[in-house]
């Protein structure tokens, strides 16, 4: 159930488009619409979905990924759901698949409960509901990047040299970004030392996605294999680590995409910040510590090779987790977008109380 491509492809195709993940009215057929991330850099394209099974595929497949924007592609799924499925059973089955497309990222399970709660007051609610949370989240970029822009420049001085992992952007989010969005909001104040993506093997979010976003956005910057960072970061090249999340734990261990703990490893033994940065959707105060969560693991495909493209031998077996756990010891500190937690200082989530949302603009 691939969905429908809406836009002509091609590059440039997105200029001008601003939201990864949003809600079309037609009279007939309200639909999701979302950037197609398995396209980027070199296709730009939209995808219109219409039925609930293709918006769970897209969510599967990573057309839409990054723990905001598959919280608000699951809470439009459900307001989706509530127009197209008009059978009791199969709406709760819809509802249910659309919750369990991915198991990491706490914000798919939340943004879907809390649409899902209000089902019953009516199609109308629902989508009020799924489009409160998208505006919450663009909201909330804009938050973290005054909040991460103000930690940066006390941790790091005044043109930091930051290196990033995976994507956590626009394309992660619904505009703006995290940790992303702090990259961007320093460039736009001048106060960047410049930046580096990893690729981010196997499925090059850091190659394909930041690169796409940085380059369009104007910011310098270099491409790094994975391996490379807890080198660079050795090698003095690096001034901060800034990643994004997919699930905040109680105890402040961070999950997210695999490859970050070798990354706070390399970070801490150079004594180089380690800053997280997500939204307060991304907190799971109900999961105690990392061992508590899912990790999703994934398909062999993605490890024997590039695309079609295979580098390893026919057959072989991988090891495919799309995640690893950071314990809180190795983050210095998180940046929501109501309030920056010091771990590396002791503080704990109780010693910060909510914040209020903040602006750049
Ligand atoms: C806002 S981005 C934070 C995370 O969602 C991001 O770093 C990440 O791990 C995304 O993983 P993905 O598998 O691409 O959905």
């Amino acid at each position: 159930m691939p969905g429908t491509v809406v836009d002509a492809p091609g590059a440039g195709a997105l200029s001008g488009h601003q939201r990864t993940v949003d809600w079309v009215e037609h009279p007939d057929h309200p639909a999701v619409e979302l950037i197609d991330q398995t396209a980027l850099p070199d296709v730009e394209r939209l995808l219109r979905l219409e039925t609930v099974e293709a918006v769970v595929d897209a969510i599967q497949r990573l057309a839409v990924r990054g723990a905001p924007a598959i919280g608000v592609a699951g809470g439009l799924g459900v307001a989706l759901a509530v127009r197209t499925v008009p059978d009791p059973a199969d709406l709760d089955a819809a509802i249910l698949a659309l919750r369990n497309a991915r198991p990491t990222a706490v914000n798919l399970a939340r943004a879907v409960d809390r649409v899902a709660g209000v089902v019953a007051a009516g199609a109308d609610a629902a989508l009020a509901e799924a489009l409160a949370i998208r505006d919450e989240e663009i909201a909330s970029s804009d938050s973290m990047a005054a909040y991460g822009i103000d930690l940066i420049g006390a941790l790091c001085g005044p043109a930091p040299r930051l290196l990033t992992h995976c994507n956590t952007g626009g394309l992660a989010t619904v505009t703006g970004g995290t940790a992303l969005g702090v990259v961007f909001a320093l460039h736009r104040a001048g106060r960047l030392g410049g930046v580096v993506a990893s690729e981010t093997r196997p499925l090059l979010q850091g190659a394909r996605l930041t690169t796409w976003e940085l380059a369009r956005a104007g910011v310098p910057f270099r491409l790094a294999v994975d391996g490379a960072g807890p080198y660079l970061i050795a090698r003095g090249e690096i001034d901060a680590v800034i990643i994004g999340a997919d699930r905040i734990c109680a105890n402040g261990d961070v999950v997210n995409k695999i490859g970050s703990y070798a990354h706070a490893l390399g970070a801490a033994r150079a004594g180089v910040p380690f800053v997280v940065v997500a939204p307060e959707s991304t907190v799971d105060p109900a999961t105690a510590t990392g061992a508590d969560v899912e990790i999703e693991d994934r398909s062999d495909a993605e490890v024997v090779g590039f695309g079609a493209v295979r580098s390893a031998p026919a057959g072989v077996v991988t090891a495919n987790p799309a995640f690893d756990v950071t314990p809180a010891d190795l983050v210095t500190a998180v940046v929501t977008d109501r309030r920056v937690v010091r771990f590396a200082a002791g503080e704990t989530w109780d010693d910060v109380p909510l914040g209020p949302l903040r602006s750049l603009l």
